[in-house]
């Protein structure tokens, strides 16, 4: 369980997030629906430690992890999908996967990459293609199969639907269900829910830095 208790996050001194409470339980996917600038991504670097609360707390399964860098907090299992993407050009799919098993010197790596590749067989054909002879929605897959080299235990995908054809959006959806059995904590930032809310068991919005729960 991934949780944020009673957080407010200050950006350059000025305020972004208010005494925000989330909570995301194990083998749960939760959204976080808010216009842009409401302050989805700034949660989402609250919860993977590349910003820190001013208050409040970030605990995961209990342990207080505020204080714990980035770089741990992913050695924890904690996986992030940034919304645009950043892949590493000189690098062919396969490598842009591998980055994080580098970093973190991952022994099983290989056989995470298969597994990410039987989750999301449309990465097979393009493993030895580097990131910019990609169209747009398949960067976003492979974005979402690096963040899943990390994201072991909880995967944070900040809008993952966003810019890419319905299509896409409607099989990004299909991939995220087929994670359902994986029993990892899952939180997908949308503008809207329109994409993901079938797969959702709860849902927070988000409004100026307040986020509620959503009844659902
Ligand atoms: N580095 C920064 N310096 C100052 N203000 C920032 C910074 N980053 C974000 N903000 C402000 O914080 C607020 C929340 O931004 P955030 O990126 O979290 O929103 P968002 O909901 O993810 O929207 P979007 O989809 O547009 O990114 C916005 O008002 C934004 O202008």
């Amino acid at each position: 369980m991934l949780e944020i208790e009673n957080a407010s996050v200050s950006i350059e001194g000025t305020p972004i997030l208010r005494n925000v409470e989330l909570t995301m339980p194990t083998g749960a996917m939760i959204g976080l629906v808010g216009r842009n600038g409401a302050g989805k991504t700034t949660t989402l670097k609250t919860l993977i430690g590349l910003l820190v609360p001013q208050s409040g707390k970030v605990r995961f399964d209990g342990a207080d992890i505020t204080s714990t860098s980035p770089h741990r907090r992913a050695a924890l299992g904690i996986g992030f999908m940034p919304e645009d993407r950043r892949l590493v050009p000189d690098l062919t799919v396969r490598e842009n996967i591998l980055v994080p098993a580098w970093a973190m010197r991952l022994q099983d790596a290989e056989k995470r990459v298969d597994w990410i590749v039987d989750l999301i067989p449309e990465l097979g054909p393009l493993m030895d293609r580097y990131a910019p002879q990609l169209s747009g929605g398949q960067q976003k897959l492979a974005a979402l199969g690096r963040a899943l080299m990390v994201g072991r235990r909880a995967l944070l995908l900040d809008e993952p639907s966003e810019g890419v054809a319905p299509a896409l959006a409607e099989r990004i959806g299909e991939i995220l269900s087929n994670l359902k059995t994986e029993g990892l904590c899952v939180l997908i930032s949308e503008s809207n829910d329109h994409h993901v809310a079938d797969l959702l068991d709860d849902v927070f919005s988000i409004e100026r830095g307040q986020v509620r729960r959503l009844e659902h």
